[in-house]
């Protein structure tokens, strides 16, 4: 079942020197249980999609849709997750707390405890120890892998991660790839922007972003 859908997605972006048209026709499905990664060059568009695909942005022409469901504003995060490149935690809260928050604010899990849940991802990351520190006395690393921690922990139907890996090292990067691997292996569609061969052996397939458009790898 697609649960991730772009069809005909045109973005550009204005600027002094003239527009700059980015995204020129893109054309994309993932599947509930698929793990799709997406490479190009870098400025090739893969974040400008991103922030289109969970609904952060709109574009000039196309649609986008989640679920069956049209996009027009960000939907709730145990439909659509995402893990931004510039990670998105909020500075007034723990790391535990960034982790939980989007259990807490799910209606349906309402008083619920979300501890183990919280604890399990961190263990799982290498970041358990860290829950009470705020995103400001870790690393940027340590930030990036409680982001996934968030984005991974109501199961949503479709994750978005951009460039999830960029700062783990050899040893944090393939608990990182487990935990997405694992994400589509329970039914979320999982698409993610990635320079990382680690990420891209993990896939079941891979899409390019180039000139614009997406193509088959
Ligand atoms: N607000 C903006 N105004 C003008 N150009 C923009 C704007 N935002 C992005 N761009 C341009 O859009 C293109 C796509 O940027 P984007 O960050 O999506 O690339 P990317 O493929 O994710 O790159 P990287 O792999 O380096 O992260 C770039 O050429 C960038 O210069």
């Amino acid at each position: 079942m697609t649960a991730l859908r772009a069809d005909g997605v045109h973005r550009s972006f204005d600027h002094p020197s003239g527009a700059v048209h980015v995204l020129r026709g893109v054309d994309l499905e993932v599947a509930a249980g698929e793990l799709v990664t997406l490479s190009g060059p870098s400025g090739s568009g893969k974040s400008a999609l991103v922030t289109l695909l969970c609904g952060f942005d709109q574009p000039d022409r196309g649609t986008v849709e989640v679920c069956g469901r049209s996009l027009t504003t960000p939907p709730p995060w145990q439909l659509c997750a995402v893990l931004p490149q510039a990670l998105g935690l909020a500075g007034e809260l723990t790391l535990a707390e960034n982790i939980a928050l989007p259990l807490r604010l799910d209606p349906a899990r309402r008083g619920h405890p979300v501890g183990d849940a919280v604890d399990g991802l961190m263990a799982e990351l290498g970041i358990d120890g860290l829950g009470d520190r705020y995103p400001a006395e870790v690393s940027f690393g340590q930030q990036q892998r409680a982001a996934l921690a968030r984005a991974v922990i109501t199961g949503p139907k479709v994750l978005l991660a951009d460039e999830p890996t960029a700062h783990l090292d050899r040893r944090s990067a393939p608990a990182a790839v487990a935990v997405l691997r694992r994400a589509a292996d329970t039914g979320s569609a999982v698409l993610i922007a990635t320079h990382h061969d680690l990420v891209h052996r993990a896939a079941d397939r891979t899409l390019v972003l180039d000139n614009g458009i997406v193509s088959v790898h």
